[in-house]
């Protein structure tokens, strides 16, 4: 390690220990208290349309095919056959062998293809395996890389390592965008979800992502709310903004709602757009469309009544 790099690395384990502690106690209790919110049925409306917009629609399973990731791209491209003002949601999100099959079924509908890369989950790979995984994704034409970060050298406080390969992943991305996975169910702290929040918005993030939806906890509102504060923050000193997405659990039209409101009471209304906020999600999409029947015509569809998603 040269000098310089050892000097930069002393300086950013001194910036991450520097930031004030999180309240455990004032975090839980004022996500509690912005979850119990309740909003007008007219919000409601908005509100629904609004998550739908910012769904990132996602298969990531082992036993995925190129028809599963068809099916759910038709999805994308009409996700109530019925009505076609329901809006698409932001992005489908495959594994990066699959990356092809999505680009070519959502070409030309402003639908982004997301690639999870870094041997996600777990991210434990040579970091040379990890950028061929990026590049692989990039060059089969995915707009935007969800990698995640190494939390054995984070939680083991080698910073710097973490960072080098946040890094080093951006660069291999390219123009795509750089969602930095933290998992923060394996954090075990709110401080350690601040302290990595910053390294990877320092590193180049262009988001940062709760988890991978394959740890319990996965997304949770406190988790989030202190992602909030660090983009808040983040953006404050440094004129960049970031983006924030909670992904894994989030099935519901109530909680989906219950992020949006978080979302305009921490960050601002600012982030409340699919280029700022998403929701990583396999299975929501298909209760903000039962929902949003519900609200128009007063009659709730079942399951049964949309395709899976
Ligand atoms: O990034 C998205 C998550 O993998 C989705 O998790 P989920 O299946 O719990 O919705």
């Amino acid at each position: 390690m040269s000098t310089e790099t050892v000097a930069g690395a002393a300086e950013l384990r001194a910036f991450l220990h520097g930031l004030p502690g999180v309240d455990q106690v004032g975090v839980e209790e004022r996500a509690a208290r912005l979850a119990a919110r309740s909003i007008k049925t007219s919000a409601k409306a908005q509100a629904i349309d609004a998550a739908i917009a910012m769904v990132d629609l996602t298969t990531l399973e082992g036993a995925d095919t190129p028809g599963k990731v068809r099916a759910l791209c038709a999805k994308a491209l009409r996700p109530d056959p019925d009505d076609p003002a329901v809006p698409r949601p932001a992005a489908v999100c495959v594994y990066s062998d699959l990356v092809g099959v999505a680009v070519e079924a959502l070409k030309g509908s402003g639908v982004k293809v997301a690639s999870v890369a870094t041997s996600f989950p777990s991210g434990r790979a040579p970091l040379a395996a990890k950028l061929a995984d990026t590049r692989a994704a990039v060059e089969a034409g995915a707009d935007e890389i969800d990698m995640v970060i190494d939390r054995g050298a984070f939680l083991a406080g080698d910073y710097a390592k973490v960072f080098d390969e946040i890094a080093a992943v951006k660069e291999a991305c390219g123009d795509a965008h750089l969602k930095v996975i933290l998992e923060t169910g394996e954090l075990a702290t709110y401080d350690n979800v601040r302290r990595a929040s910053w390294l990877a918005m320092r590193a180049g993030a262009d988001f940062i992502k709760t988890s991978t939806g394959k740890v319990s906890p996965a997304a949770t509102l406190p988790v989030t709310l202190v992602m909030l504060e660090a983009v808040r923050d983040f953006h404050a000193a440094t004129g960049r903004r970031v983006g924030v997405k909670p992904a894994g659990g989030i099935r519901t039209t109530k909680d989906a709602i219950r992020y949006l409101v978080l979302v305009n009471e921490t960050a601002g209304l600012d982030w409340l757009t699919p280029e700022w906020f998403r929701i990583g999600a396999s299975s929501l999409l298909n209760d903000l469309l039962m929902q949003r029947r519900k609200l128009a015509d007063g009659v709730y569809q079942g399951p049964d009544y949309f395709t899976v998603d």
